[in-house]
Formats: structure tokens, sequence, C-alpha cells
């Protein structure tokens, strides 16, 4: 069982898993985003949105935080690799969140498109 192919997509799940943990247990970026999402799924109910909104609302959160989960992986790469100070590994590291900052833009426009309606009318 271990090495059949069952197996082996079990332990990358447990894996996962320990990444998942452990960034919710020791970033805070993914923490301030965890509750930034529970937030949004409160609201989510309050106003009691359309299924399709949920659809991009859930969308929207998993965007944000599986991006600032590999930026986190690639700042430790970085720091792993080259510890002291290099204008590549503040370029890489800016890059990286700059992935981030087009994910965050795009839930924020996508949040604002579906709750200004409801805030407002
Ligand atoms: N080793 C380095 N060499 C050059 N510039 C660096 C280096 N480390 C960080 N920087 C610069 O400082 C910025 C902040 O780096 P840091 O690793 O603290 O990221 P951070 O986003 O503040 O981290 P965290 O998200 O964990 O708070 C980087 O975006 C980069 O511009």
């Amino acid at each position: 069982m271990q090495n059949s192919f069952l197996g082996k997509r079990i332990k990358a799940c447990q894996y996962a898993l320990k990444g998942a943990y452990i960034l919710i247990k020791t970033e805070p970026p993914v923490q301030v985003q965890v509750v930034i999402s529970i937030l949004m799924i409160g609201l989510g109910f309050y106003f009691d949105i359309t299924s399709t909104e949920w659809i991009f609302q859930i969308f929207a959160m998993g965007l944000v935080l599986s991006l600032e989960a590999a930026n986190t992986a690639i700042e430790e790469i970085a720091d792993f690799i080259y510890p002291n100070f290099h204008h590549k590994i503040g370029l890489i590291k800016d890059m990286a969140a700059g992935a981030v900052f087009f994910a965050a833009i795009t839930a924020i426009t996508v949040g604002l498109i579906i709750y200004v309606p409801y805030f407002f009318n």
C-alpha cells in the first residue's frame, strides 16, 4: 500500500496538509488572509449571496491564499540559497510579492462587484 499509486497520493495529501498547517500556524500574512476569508464567508451568509457569487468569492479567496503560500515558499527558498543581501534576491522576493498583489487586486474587485449592490440597495 505504502508505494502503490494510491498510497503515494495519500502521502502527498498528508504532506500538503502539513504544509497548510505550518503556513496557518507560523505565517502572519497567511493568518491575515485566513481571517479575511472567514469574515468574507460570514458576509456571504449575512447577505445570502447567490451561488454564482459564492463561486467567485471562493475562487478569489483560494487564489489569494494559494499565492500567499507560494510567495512564502519562494521567500524561504531565497533565504535558504542566499541568506545575505543580494539585489537579485530582493528582485525575486518583490516579484513573488507582485503575484500576491495581482491576486489581491482581483479579489478586492470581485468583492466590490459582489457586495457594493448589497450595501447600497
Ligand atoms: N536577502 C535580500 N537581499 C536583497 N533584498 C532583500 C533581501 N531580503 C529581503 N529583501 C527586500 O526586502 C523586502 C522584504 O523582505 P522580507 O523577506 O522581509 O519579505 P516580507 O514580505 O517583509 O516578509 P514577510 O512576508 O515574511 O513579512 C523584499 O521584498 C526585498 O525587496
